[in-house]
């Protein structure tokens, strides 16, 4: 949602965007498969003479988040920051257009939750759990690409939820005024949608890793991705997160 898009606002193309974004989730997924879960990169204590606590993973994801807000990633109101208190400020002006969601979206961020869980659920359900194999940065790269590519797509909930609560505003407004989380929901809830973005995403993970030859006699091989579990990925964790997003900005809707 660039700016200046406030006028193609709709259902159908915040959808779009959610399905362009299950290609990039799937490829950075595939990508980072290739290591093992290589645990010491989000152990490991650094030596004091560093003078840096912390991992080795949140020093490197920290460290790119500063560089990347100096140059306005976090200015664009798709992106989110896992570290916000490590910010530097942005050498590019901000761009002048009329914002299309209401300012409380600012402090809707649950990257703590969705860090959490990348690291403690979906790693071990993904990934090998072999020895390290020493790849710390470039697998700390590859986390750092899917981090990103999940968080806005759980944060583009805030995009769905202004467009449901413009094209609906009789519907959600008591909802919101009496702060009912359960009733919201439930209404912003579609479940056959849901269904065909399991199937969807599985049937991707299918396609996107499977192995290319020029022999087409060749029997089909296991693919790069267990396709069941990208769509266990979706049900679990990205579709209720995108949920929780739309709810606590629907909450704050009428600030
Ligand atoms: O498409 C929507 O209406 C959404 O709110 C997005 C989404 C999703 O995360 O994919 C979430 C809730 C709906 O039940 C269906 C799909």
């Amino acid at each position: 949602m660039a700016c200046g898009d406030d006028g193609k606002l709709s259902l159908d193309s915040i959808r779009d965007s959610l399905i362009r974004q299950e290609d990039t989730i799937i490829f950075n997924l595939i990508e980072r498969i290739k290591f093992p879960i290589n645990p010491s990169l989000y152990k490991q204590q650094l030596p004091s003479s560093s003078n840096i606590s912390g991992s080795l993973f949140q020093y490197l994801f920290q460290e790119t988040e500063s560089l990347q807000s100096k140059v306005g990633r976090y200015l664009s109101p798709e992106e989110n920051p896992f570290f916000p208190d490590n910010l530097s400020d942005s050498i590019i002006p901000l761009t002048k257009c009329t914002p299309v969601l209401h300012p409380a979206a600012a402090s809707v961020n649950v990257n703590e939750k969705i860090l959490d869980i990348y690291i403690n659920q979906m790693l071990p359900l993904f990934c090998t759990e072999a020895d390290d194999d020493a790849n710390f940065a470039t697998t700390a790269a590859c986390d750092i690409q899917l981090l990103q590519a999940l968080s806005r797509r759980i944060h583009y909930g805030k995009f769905v939820a202004e467009v449901k609560f413009r094209d609906s505003t009789d519907e959600y407004k008591p909802f919101i005024l009496a702060q009912d989380k359960d009733a919201l929901m439930k209404l912003l809830t579609f479940e056959a949608v849901e269904e065909m973005v399991k199937k969807r995403v599985a049937k991707k993970a299918k396609v996107f890793g499977q192995e290319v030859t020029l022999n087409d006699s060749i029997e089909e091989v296991k693919g790069k991705i267990d396709p069941l579990l990208v769509s266990r990925l979706y049900d679990e964790w990205v579709m209720p997160l995108t949920k929780f997003v739309e709810v606590e900005y629907l909450l704050r809707r009428l600030d």
